[in-house]
């Protein structure tokens, strides 16, 4: 009998940055980043081509920025910036597993990574290299989950696993009210019209219109990812 084989052969992995802390306050936590690489690097040891969306939340978000009094879009480019330094720190933890990743800037900062060049990532992925997006869109007032979706879909990639601290999608958030319980599945109107708050409504509107799904699940339960490329049952999934 021959070997499971992976259900997705390209997915657009969004990786949240507040769960790069662990347990800490702030900023990068090594163990833990290490273990979330093992994690993707396990997935594309088996062959399946593997893009990168990492968050900001860890180090800096606009809108916290904005709400304590500084210029909106300012702060907002501070958070594009904290998205590079952990590409960066994900890129460093990922060779250092053996997998060979390039980081891609969405802003121009060439002596420290190349720009986003569509047909080069493509090229990358096709050669078995990890992929790593940073600074979102390069845009402000929009998200990493925004860029997932962007991303996602310029790629073609099959879907886009949102990977999080939460084991999906809730009727609110389950960090907020013990009493939420978790959708298996969901449309992406449902989740538009019912303001869920694990992505913005301009995610879910980019897939949406482009006919791309998302599945959310955690990335701090092991073995999650790979049981997602696997087609197993994990965490929710968003859909037309
Ligand atoms: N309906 C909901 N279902 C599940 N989680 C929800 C919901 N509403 C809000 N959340 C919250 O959304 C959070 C997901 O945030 P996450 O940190 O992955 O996103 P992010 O803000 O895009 O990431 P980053 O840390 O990269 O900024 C969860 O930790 C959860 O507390
Ligand atoms: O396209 C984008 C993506 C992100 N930002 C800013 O970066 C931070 C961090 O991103 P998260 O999605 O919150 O992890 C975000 O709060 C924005 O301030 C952006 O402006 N444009």
């Amino acid at each position: 009998m021959s070997a499971p084989q992976p259900v997705h052969q390209r997915i657009l992995l969004k990786l949240s940055g507040e769960a790069l802390m662990g347990d800490d306050a702030f900023g990068i936590n090594q163990a833990t980043i290490e273990r979330m690489v093992a994690e993707v690097a396990e997935v594309a040891r088996i062959g399946v081509q593997v893009a990168v969306v990492i968050g900001g939340g860890n180090i800096f978000r606009g809108i916290a920025g904005g709400s304590a009094g500084m210029d909106r879009a300012t702060a907002d480019y501070m958070g594009m910036l904290a998205t590079v330094m952990n590409a960066l720190a994900l890129a460093d933890a990922m060779g250092k597993q053996g997998v060979t990743a390039r980081v891609m800037s969405a802003i121009d900062i060439q002596q420290v990574v190349e720009p986003y060049v569509r047909p080069k990532a493509l090229q990358y992925l096709e050669e078995g290299k990890v992929v790593i997006f940073a600074a979102g869109t390069g845009n402000p007032f929009f998200t990493t989950d925004t860029a997932a979706s962007l991303r996602g879909a310029e790629i073609g990639a099959e879907v886009v696993l949102k990977a999080t601290k939460v084991d999906g999608v809730y009727t609110a958030d389950p960090m907020k009210d013990p009493t939420a319980t978790r959708y298996t599945r969901l449309s992406f109107d449902e989740a538009i019209g019912r303001h869920l708050g694990i992505m913005d409504a301009t995610a879910f509107a980019l897939c949406r219109d482009q006919k791309l799904p998302i599945r959310v699940f955690s990335i701090v339960k092991p073995g999650a990812l790979m049981r997602v490329v696997m087609g197993e049952d994990e965490g929710t999934l968003v859909t037309a």
